[in-house]
C-alpha cells in the first residue's frame, strides 16, 4: 500500500480522512469516531478552526486553566494559561496568593524593540557599499511609506536601518539590521513587509548606483525577515519582602528558606544542566500564558532561550538576592509579544483571554507574562527547596494516573482520600487500584 501521496491539499476534509484511515490504520471505525468526536458541533466555531492553518482533520484540545490572585502593579489579575502538565496552574496560583499577601508582583517594561534583517552576498569594494548605502537609505525609508503610515500614527514604524558587514564571519555577507517599533503588534508581518521592499528598493537601485562595477550592482538578497531574538524587547518582573515575611505555612524558618532558594538560583546561573531546567519550570508558565492569549510560542521560546545564553553559556533567566535582611527574586527576559494581529481577534477562546486580562496592550501583556514565568518559578523552586518536586506535583499528577486505570467517579474519591496521606507514585496508584478491585 502506497504511503505517500499527491494532491493531499486539494482533498476535502473527509476524503483526507478516508485517505489516513485506509492508510493507516486497521481499526478504522474507531479511528474515523475519534477524530469525529473532537469536531465542534457548531459547524460556524469549526469552520473557523478549521480554517487556522492547513490540511485540519480536527481539533487538538488543550486544556484552559486559570490562576487567580495575581496583583501586579497594584492591578488584580486572573490569569489564563493553556497547559496539558498538571501541578503547573496549582503552583501559579499558589505563588500569586503567597505574593499577594506580600504585596503582590511589580513589573516594568524596559525596551520595546523588535529587529529585522535583509541577508545580502556582496563582492566589492565595502567602501562602495557602504556609500551606496548612505545615499540609499532615505529611499529605503521612503519607499515603505504606505507599509508604515497607519504604524506610525500609532506610535510605530521604523526606528533605524543599519548596513552591516559581516564578511569576516562568512565571506562577501553583510546585512541591512533594521529596527523597529510595533507598538501593540508582535510585528512579524508588519517587520517581513518592510524588509522586502527593503530589499526590493536596495536590489533594484544597485544596478543604478554609477560607482558599483557590474559585480557590485548585482548583489545578491539571500532572505529578508524578522529576527526572534530580542534582546531590546525586554521585561522585568520583581518580588521583594523582609525575609522574616516569608514564614508561613510551608516556611517555618524563613532565613534558611532565602538562603536555600537563593543557592538554588545560583546554581542554576554557573550549572547549564540545571539552568534548563530551571527556565523549563519559568517557560510552564511563560507557555502556558503565551498561548492562551494567542501568541506565537515558538518566536518567545527561541528568542527567550537565545537570551538565557546571551553571555556565551546557559544560564538562569531569574536572579535572586538576599540583603539586609531583604528577599528579592526577579526575572529579566526579552517578549516579542501581541495583543492585536495574529489569531488575537479571530480564536474565540483568545479573545475571552485577553478580555480576562483587561484587554492588555502588548506591554501590559509583557508584564502579565513575565510575571507567570517569576511565579511559576517561585512555585518550582520553593518546592524543590523544600518537600521536593514530586509531593504537589504528582499530588496533581494523580488524576491523570486513575485517568489511564479508567477509576469510576467512586474509585477516584476513595484514591484521592488514600493518597491524602499516602506517597504517590505511578507504581503505588496501580497498586492501590488493584487492591480496590479485588
Ligand atoms: C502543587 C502545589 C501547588 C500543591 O501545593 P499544596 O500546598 O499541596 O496546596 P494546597 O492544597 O495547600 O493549596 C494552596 C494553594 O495552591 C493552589 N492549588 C493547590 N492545589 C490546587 C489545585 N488542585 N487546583 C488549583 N490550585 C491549586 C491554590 O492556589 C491553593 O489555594 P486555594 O485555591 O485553596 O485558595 C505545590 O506543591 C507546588 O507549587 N508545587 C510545584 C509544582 C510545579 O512546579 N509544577 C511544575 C511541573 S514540574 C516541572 O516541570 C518543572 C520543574 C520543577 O522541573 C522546574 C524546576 O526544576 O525548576
Ligand atoms: N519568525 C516569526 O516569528 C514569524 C511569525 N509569524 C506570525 O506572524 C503573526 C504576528 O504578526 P503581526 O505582524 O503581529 O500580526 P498581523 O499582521 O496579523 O497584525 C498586525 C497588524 O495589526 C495592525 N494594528 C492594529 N492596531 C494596532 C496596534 N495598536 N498596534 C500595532 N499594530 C496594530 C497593524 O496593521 C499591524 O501590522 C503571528 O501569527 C506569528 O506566528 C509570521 C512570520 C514569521
Amino acid at each position: 500500500m502506497q504511503k505517500t501521496i499527491s494532491g493531499f491539499s486539494k482533498l476535502s476534509k473527509s476524503q483526507k480522512i478516508e485517505w489516513l484511515l485506509d492508510t493507516y490504520f486497521t481499526e478504522k471505525d474507531n479511528a474515523k469516531a475519534l477524530v469525529e468526536c473532537y469536531w465542534n458541533t457548531n459547524e460556524k466555531l469549526q469552520k473557523l478552526h478549521d480554517e487556522f492553518i492547513e490540511n485540519t482533520i480536527t481539533n487538538y484540545y488543550l486544556p484552559l486553566g486559570i490562576a487567580p490572585n495575581f496583583l501586579i502593579n497594584e492591578t488584580f489579575y486572573a490569569i489564563p494559561m493553556a497547559i496539558e502538565e498538571s501541578s503547573v496552574v496549582a503552583a501559579a496560583s499558589k505563588a500569586a496568593k503567597f505574593w499577594l499577601e506580600r504585596g503582590g508582583f511589580k513589573a516594568q517594561v524596559i525596551s520595546t524593540e523588535k529587529i529585522g534583517q535583509v541577508h545580502f552576498i556582496y563582492n566589492g569594494d565595502s567602501k562602495k557599499l557602504e556609500a551606496f548605502f548612505a545615499h540609499i537609505k532615505p529611499k529605503l525609508i521612503s519607499d515603505t511609506a504606505a507599509i508604515t503610515k497607519s504604524m506610525e500614527r500609532r506610535g510605530g514604524g521604523i526606528l533605524d536601518i543599519e548596513l552591516r558587514n559581516k564578511a569576516e564571519d562568512l565571506p562577501n555577507y553583510y546585512q541591512l539590521h533594521a529596527t523597529f517599533e510595533t507598538m501593540d503588534a508582535m510585528g512579524a508581518n508588519f517587520i517581513n513587509t518592510c524588509l522586502e521592499q527593503f530589499a526590493s528598493t536596495f536590489k533594484s537601485e544597485a544596478l543604478l548606483f554609477d560607482a558599483f562595477n557590474e559585480q557590485e550592482k548585482h548583489l545578491s538578497i539571500v532572505m529578508s525577515i524578522l529576527s526572534n531574538y530580542v534582546p531590546e524587547c525586554v521585561v522585568r518582573a520583581e518580588v521583594s519582602c523582609k525575609v522574616e515575611d516569608l514564614k508561613s505555612k510551608d516556611i517555618p524558618n524563613p532565613e534558611e528558606f532565602a538562603l536555600k532558594f537563593k543557592q538554588a538560583v545560583d546554581i542554576a546561573k554557573i550549572e547549564p544542566y540545571r539552568a534548563v531546567t530551571h527556565n523549563k519550570g519559568i517557560m510552564n508558565g511563560i507557555d502556558a500564558v503565551v498561548l492562551a492569549t494567542g501568541n506565537d510560542f515558538r518566536a518567545v521560546e527561541a528568542g527567550v532561550h537565545a537570551y538565557a545564553a546571551k553571555d556565551g553559556s546557559y544560564t538562569s533567566l531569574t536572579h535572586c538576592s538576599v540583603n539586609d535582611g531583604i528577599f528579592k527574586f526577579w526575572i529579566e527576559i526579552p517578549l516579542a509579544l501581541g495583543t492585536v494581529g495574529g489569531l488575537t481577534s479571530i480564536h474565540p477562546l483568545v479573545k475571552f483571554a485577553l478580555e480576562l486580562l483587561q484587554k492588555p496592550t502588548a506591554k501590559d501583556l509583557m508584564k502579565i507574562v513575565a510575571v507567570a514565568g517569576l511565579a511559576q518559578n517561585f512555585g518550582a523552586v520553593k518546592s524543590l527547596t523544600t518537600t521536593g518536586i514530586q509531593e504537589g506535583h504528582m499530588k496533581m499528577h494523580l488524576m491523570n494516573i486513575l485517568n489511564q486505570f479508567e477509576a469510576t467517579d467512586l474509585e477516584k474519591s476513595q484514591l484521592i482520600e488514600h493518597f491524602k496521606t499516602n506517597v504517590v507514585s505511578h507504581s503505588l496508584v496501580e497498586e492501590a487500584i488493584k487492591n480496590l478491585r479485588k
